[in-house]
């Protein structure tokens, strides 16, 4: 029950800590709770963090609640944001919920005939029949605007430096927030809330109504946000797209790459935020790891439990496989396993060119194939010095002059993966 909070300080989770909370988690088992608005059909790494302290909540004996946000995301939280946001539409909405709720299930354990199992809520299904008058009477009334104006979110966009301002319906946003709390203390005994430290000032307007409504005593901490040594924002690729934790959106061979070019730096730091492993484990991993950096074991380590985490076994070792395709130590075998999504992943920014299926069912000679057909080489005598060469490989095998390329070459069903000497790709796409 206790030491919720010491391993989460030693973890460096815990930005602010509200008093008497760890005495509060020390005391009983608590409920507490993070909510996660609705604004696309997936999580992203950057929601990593509070999924993560949901679980160490229930691996401590605590009952988390994971609260999507169904009527806060009809709002949009102006937390961090200098200016108005859109709306989004009904349906749209009802899309990213259902996306979301589905993500988040697979974290905790739901296991009703355990006293802690968790729960999913949704805060639309006690928002939707408030009505405007009896919120403005029994919510609003408990606190003033005064109070809601020192807060940063609401500071920021009414200083003279703000020529945006705010709209009342984002200048509403901490008081569902705030009732949330206050509805989920009254109707499951929530005492806690966390989320990240930019959401202190929602969660506070939550004790606050608690303490004003109910007598009552509700308490929070706030995690760190997620920052890089190097200064830039994390939770980008390579490439600078968000990391998403739908496999459909970045592929499980990309979120193992996203984890594993993390500097040592921050891998350090990240093994203890973003993984299970205990300390004893962890300071074995950190002295190994710098005795021998260029192994890269807390990179590698790092990557393994997290794609563990949120795809599964099969798909850590299908990324893993699909790293080792790149680098050259891999079989047409480990090839031909790769889905057609790791497949594009893998050889993200390859050239590419073409061919007609049709063509392809009599049969194109290699030749021709290297040259004209693909434009990879320039001619069809360097083509052929290539080949002669032993310099040609398909779908990473060795051919010479006379090997005709056909349908039964096709990887996926449709791809052809050519290479010159070691480091030289080029993709068919046959159509
Ligand atoms: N405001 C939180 C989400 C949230 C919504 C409702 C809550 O009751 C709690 C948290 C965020 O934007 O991350």
């Amino acid at each position: 029950m206790s030491g919720l909070i010491q391993e989460l300080q030693w973890r460096g989770l815990i930005h602010t800590i509200m008093p008497g909370t760890e005495e509060q988690l020390g005391k009983e088992m608590t409920t507490g709770y993070c909510g996660f608005d609705p604004t696309a059909d997936s999580l992203h790494v950057g929601s990593l963090v509070p999924i993560i302290l949901l679980m160490h909540m229930q691996r401590h004996g605590h009952k988390p609640i994971a609260l999507v946000g169904g009527a806060t995301g009809m709002i949009g939280d102006p937390t961090g944001k200098s200016a108005e946001r859109n709306l989004l539409d009904e349906e749209t909405l009802d899309k990213f919920i259902k996306g979301i709720h589905g993500q988040l299930e697979r974290f905790l354990d739901f296991d009703e005939s355990k006293p802690n199992a968790a729960v999913m809520v949704n805060n639309y299904d006690w928002m939707k029949e408030f009505s405007f008058i009896d919120f403005a009477r029994t919510v609003g009334k408990h606190i003033t605007v005064n109070y809601m104006m020192a807060k940063d979110s609401v500071k920021s966009r009414l200083g003279a430096d703000s020529t945006v301002g705010m709209s009342f319906t984002e200048f509403t946003y901490q008081l569902i927030q705030g009732y949330d709390f206050l509805h989920l203390y009254k109707t499951m005994g929530a005492k806690l809330q966390f989320g990240g430290s930019d959401q202190w000032g929602n969660i506070t307007t939550g004790t606050e109504l608690i303490r004003r409504v109910e007598q009552g005593e509700g308490f929070a901490f706030t995690c760190p946000l997620t920052t890089k040594a190097d200064g830039t924002k994390f939770g980008k690729s390579e490439g600078g797209e968000n990391v998403w934790l739908d496999s459909n959106r970045t592929s499980p061979y990309k979120f193992y790459q996203f984890w594993l070019n993390q500097s040592d730096d921050d891998s350090e730091k990240y093994i203890k935020i973003y993984t299970f492993l205990n300390q004893n484990e962890i300071e074995e991993l950190v002295q190994k790891h710098k005795t021998e950096p260029h192994l890269r074991q807390l990179q590698k380590r790092l990557a393994e439990e997290l794609t563990i985490l949120v795809h599964g076994k099969e798909e850590l070792d299908n990324a893993i496989k699909a790293s080792e395709v790149l680098f050259g130590k891999s079989t047409t075998e480990d090839l031909k396993s790769l889905n057609s999504n790791t497949f594009l992943a893998v050889f993200e920014g390859v050239p590419q060119a073409i061919i007609s299926k049709e063509e392809l069912n009599s049969g194109i000679n290699i030749i021709d194939v290297l040259s004209e057909k693909s434009g990879f080489l320039t001619s069809k005598s360097e083509a052929r010095r290539e080949l002669k060469s032993n310099a040609i490989s398909v779908n990473k095998e060795k051919v010479g002059e006379e090997f005709n390329l056909t349908t039964n070459d096709l990887l996926s069903e449709k791809y052809v993966l050519l290479q010159k000497g070691k480091k030289n790709y080029f993709i068919l796409i046959i159509e």
